[in-house]
């Protein structure tokens, strides 16, 4: 397809995400006006010093006004409202599009709200972030050689999935598409999980009675384990309520798994947690190699 070029792009939540995006394309020549929507005049004045956006707003209904493309930055349990906002002013030709880390919700959301815009909508999970937030975290080529998936409906337009896989090339990702119930088991597993993991190991070691020696010893292995349990909680409340189902399933798959650890390990069972551990290394050895 020819090149796209978005005249007038709105971004509504300008974090790490949205701002990255919006990098992406300023730094590519394919926006002109960039407009960014917030709750707080703070995020937007970062946004707006980090050269993120030209504009920014915190009244959403305007600034979607002459809009070409909106992509929905947020939280997901805010994209509800944020969808009925837009619905009666948003321009007749535009794109929407999401980054939320969960589909079937977001998804469910559109069929709802979004009316006769639905067919332009497509649904979008860039597979790269990290445990900061807010404008100050977007970052030039976060997505580079970063997966994107796109859930798109039987009634997304050809031509709006085209725009929006192009525009997510130029950031340098690479597309795939899956249903939005497989992309949320998938995603439970792989991120949602282990983001709840490392939060409710720190919480453990929190409320130990001496929580400070164990935060006074805690070193590398904990730190790499527990990364995640920086990121943003309102973003991750969100994520597990969104995905409770596939998350509750993958939850208690993990808890046979430590059933099985602590039977081992109360067996003495020395051959069994070795296997089991080594099976576990060359998997994941494997699948680094496969990132490189
Ligand atoms: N952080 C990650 O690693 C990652 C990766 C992929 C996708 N996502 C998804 O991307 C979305 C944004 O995540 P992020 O990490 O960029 O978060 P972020 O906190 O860095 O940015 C989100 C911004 O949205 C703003 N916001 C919240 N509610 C709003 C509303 N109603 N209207 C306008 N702005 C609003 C917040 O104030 C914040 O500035 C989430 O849906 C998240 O699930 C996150
Ligand atoms: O690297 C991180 O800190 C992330 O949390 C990124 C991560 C992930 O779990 O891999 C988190 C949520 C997203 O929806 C996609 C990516």
């Amino acid at each position: 397809m020819s090149e796209p070029f978005i005249s007038k792009l709105v971004v509504i939540g300008v974090g790490l995400i949205g701002g990255s995006f919006a990098l992406g394309l300023r730094k590519a020549g394919r926006v002109g006006q960039v407009v960014g929507v917030g709750r707080g005049q703070a995020n937007l004045d970062r946004a707006l010093h980090l050269n993120l956006i030209d504009e920014a707003s915190q009244d959403v209904r305007s600034a979607v006004q002459q809009a070409d493309m909106v992509l929905l930055a947020m939280p997901v349990g805010q994209m509800a409202e944020v969808m009925q906002a837009i619905r009666p002013v948003l321009p007749s030709h535009a794109l929407i599009s999401d980054v939320g880390s969960t589909k079937q919700d977001v998804v469910a959301m559109a069929r709802a709200h979004l009316g006769e815009h639905l067919p332009r909508f497509v649904p979008a999970h860039p597979i790269a972030g990290a445990e900061q937030s807010g404008a100050q975290a977007a970052r030039f080529g976060l997505f580079e050689n970063k997966n994107v998936v796109l859930t798109p409906l039987p009634e997304t337009n050809e031509h709006a999935t085209q725009v929006v896989s192009t525009l997510w090339q130029v950031c340098g990702a690479r597309l795939s598409t899956m249903s939005a119930a497989a992309h949320d088991q998938v995603f439970a597993a792989v991120s949602h999980l282990p983001h709840l993991l490392a939060f409710a190991l720190v919480d453990d070691i929190v409320h130990k009675a001496n929580a400070d020696q164990c935060f006074k010893y805690a070193a590398s292995g904990f730190r790499d384990f527990t990364r995640i349990a920086s990121s943003h909680p309102e973003m991750w409340r969100d994520i597990s309520l969104a995905n409770r189902e596939a998350l509750l399933k993958e939850l208690a798959c993990y808890q046979d798994q430590l059933t099985r650890v602590q039977t081992m390990l109360a067996a003495n069972d020395a051959d069994g947690l070795e296997r089991m551990f080594d099976v576990a290394r060359t998997a994941r050895n494997a699948w680094l190699d496969g990132l490189k």
